[in-house]
């Protein structure tokens, strides 16, 4: 009896919310196989990144409708102007969605990639000063020894027997998270010392229970969030751990806030006291301060250290395996880079290049930006719409009853997946060969021809506007800083029959995965030779 009486109540409760849905039916979408589960399964599912989305991309536009789970239609958008639109010009306008927040309220808890309006301004404003320019260079010296700690891989390669082939996709991970540690907190992983930890042993589990989702997972994600209940009816059976996937990043926060809490007892006073903006220094006052405009509570900060450790290093080693493997098949491009580090060296005799000496370096920057357009690791950015709206197009697309709309309206609640991947990959924006490797293009083309978008060259990896990323000067540094200091090391080569795709992950970084292999997570190995010699 009571089981049937669930059931009811249950479906009643999904009807009534479905009543509440919005309706896109205007655009056209691929079909939805399933009402449980929308076209969810197939994009999380997928052979490869996202060649999914992909194919609907070209069947239909850069704005289309497609269906979530228990019929929700949501409007996938990798439009220029669109993206201009929601990132920059909407300010707080287009939040993130209910999913993703509670998402990020299970494993980052209340920091600022969960927070939104004036929560999120007031974190943002405390933690701003620690991620300036001028701030972040002095880690630039941090970021230069971990690349010397990860060039042990000649050792390693010499005292191999098995040939020149080595997993860069397990040690770069390893390296950013010592950086991430150390800069931010003054905290030693050790991990390239292959010393283990608590935390650094919960970091590194964090997605196995999120890749390749069944499709009972995918539906119980979200099926809690789309009953017709009230609000903290709702919010309670949120905060209840129910699946693998639930717990799993429960322990990590968790970890992560009982390491963070350690801290701050051990370091906390030093912090306070020294006139500094590093990043623990400046959590630390947003602590004690009685100015409430900048003021974080404990478990804010707690969360913050969480968040800074996640969102700081598999990021940027994931996009670094991306430059490595495009560059392995490219020994050509690697000797152009070591040709501008070279040049720098005739004027530069000291052990470690500068901030600005990094800039300098046309290609080398330019390999860059091509890896953070054509590997963006976070490929979708999802959104709601705050209140009724419309939103303009830079390419018209036709409609169900075969018009061309330039703009799409919107009601408020309507979901909005930005596509970045498919965005930096447009013909549009990017040229003919957009699907390309090609790091010239960002020496020839003149980005004033293009709308301006996202934080860094044009591309929307970082994401942009209010909520763009607060690490991207950090990632950027901390890329020149190891590729330089990789690639005058080492060359690259790919290794016979190496075949690689993307995961397919939505919750977490996209890194590489071998096709016949995916279970096994992230891999990338390459064949890794040290360099005859050294250029210094
Ligand atoms: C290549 C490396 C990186 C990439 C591609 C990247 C990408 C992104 C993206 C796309 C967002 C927006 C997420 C959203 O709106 O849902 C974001 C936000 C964020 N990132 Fe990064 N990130 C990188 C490195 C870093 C680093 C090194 C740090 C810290 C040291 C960091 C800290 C953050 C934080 C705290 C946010 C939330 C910002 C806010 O909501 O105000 N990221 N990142």
């Amino acid at each position: 009896m009571f089981p049937a009486l669930a059931a009811a109540f249950f479906a009643i409760a999904i009807l009534i919310r479905r009543v509440q849905y919005k309706s896109l039916r205007f655009l056209r979408g691929p079909p939805s196989p399933s009402f449980l589960l929308g076209n969810n399964y197939e994009i999380e599912n997928q052979e490869d990144g996202t060649l999914v989305e992909d194919k609907w991309f070209k069947e239909y536009g850069t704005a289309f409708r497609y269906t979530g789970i228990l019929g929700l239609e949501k409007l996938m958008v990798a439009d220029a102007k669109a993206l201009q639109y929601i990132l920059h010009t909407s300010g707080y306008r287009f939040p993130k969605s209910r999913d993703s927040r509670e998402l990020a309220l299970r494993f980052l808890g209340k920091g600022i990639i969960w927070a939104e309006g004036q929560v999120h301004q007031r974190q943002r404003k405390a933690m701003n000063p620690a991620f300036s320019a001028s701030q972040l260079k002095q880690f630039l010296n941090l970021f230069q020894v971990s690349v010397d700690k990860a060039n042990k891989w000649g050792q390693m390669l010499q005292d191999k027997k098995s040939g020149d082939t080595l997993d860069v996709a397990q040690w770069l991970p390893r390296a950013t998270l010592d950086v991430i540690g150390e800069s931010a907190f003054d905290f030693k992983f050790d991990a390239l010392d292959n010393k283990s930890s608590e935390l650094s042993d919960a970091m590194k589990h964090v997605a196995d229970d999120s890749r390749d989702p069944s499709q009972l997972l995918i539906l119980f994600r979200t099926w809690r969030r789309r009953l017709a209940l009230p609000d903290f009816v709702l919010e309670l059976i949120d905060s209840l751990p129910i699946t693998k996937e639930d717990f799993r990043l429960e322990h990590f926060l968790k970890t992560s806030k009982k390491v963070g809490k350690e801290l701050l007892e051990s370091k906390g006073e030093d912090a306070a006291a020294r006139d500094e903006k590093d990043i623990l220094s400046v959590l630390v006052r947003s602590n004690r301060t009685e100015d409430l405009k900048k003021r974080m509570d404990e478990d804010e900060v707690l969360s913050q250290i969480a968040t800074l450790i996640l969102a700081g290093h598999e990021t940027t080693a994931y996009t670094i395996c991306w430059i490595l493997y495009e560059l392995a098949m490219r020994p050509e491009q690697q000797e152009r880079i070591v040709e501008e580090l070279a040049e720098i060296r005739l004027r530069n005799s000291t052990d470690y290049l500068t901030a600005q000496e990094y800039d300098s370096m046309p290609f080398f920057n330019a390999v860059i930006k091509e890896g953070l357009r054509l590997h963006p690791v976070v490929a979708r950015l999802n959104r709601v719409a705050g209140q009724d709206d419309v939103i303009p197009l830079a390419e018209s697309v036709k409609s169900t009853s075969g018009d061309y709309m330039s703009h799409i309206p919107v009601q408020k609640g309507q979901n909005v997946t930005i596509d970045v991947f498919r965005y930096n990959r447009l013909t549009s924006v990017w040229g003919e060969d957009a699907s390309e490797w090609n790091p010239s293009r960002f020496l020839n083309r003149d980005l004033k021809d293009q709308l301006s978008l996202g934080v860094y060259s044009n591309v929307v990896t970082f994401s942009g506007g209010v909520r763009g990323c607060i690490g991207w000067r950090f990632a950027v540094m901390e890329m020149q800083a190891f590729l330089a200091g990789i690639l005058q090391n080492f060359e690259f080569a790919v290794p016979p029959g190496l075949d690689l795709v993307t995961c397919p992950t939505v919750n977490f970084a996209a890194g590489p995965m071998l096709r016949d292999n995916k279970d096994k997570g992230i891999h990338l190995p390459l064949v890794v030779r040290a360099r005859a010699k050294p250029t210094v």
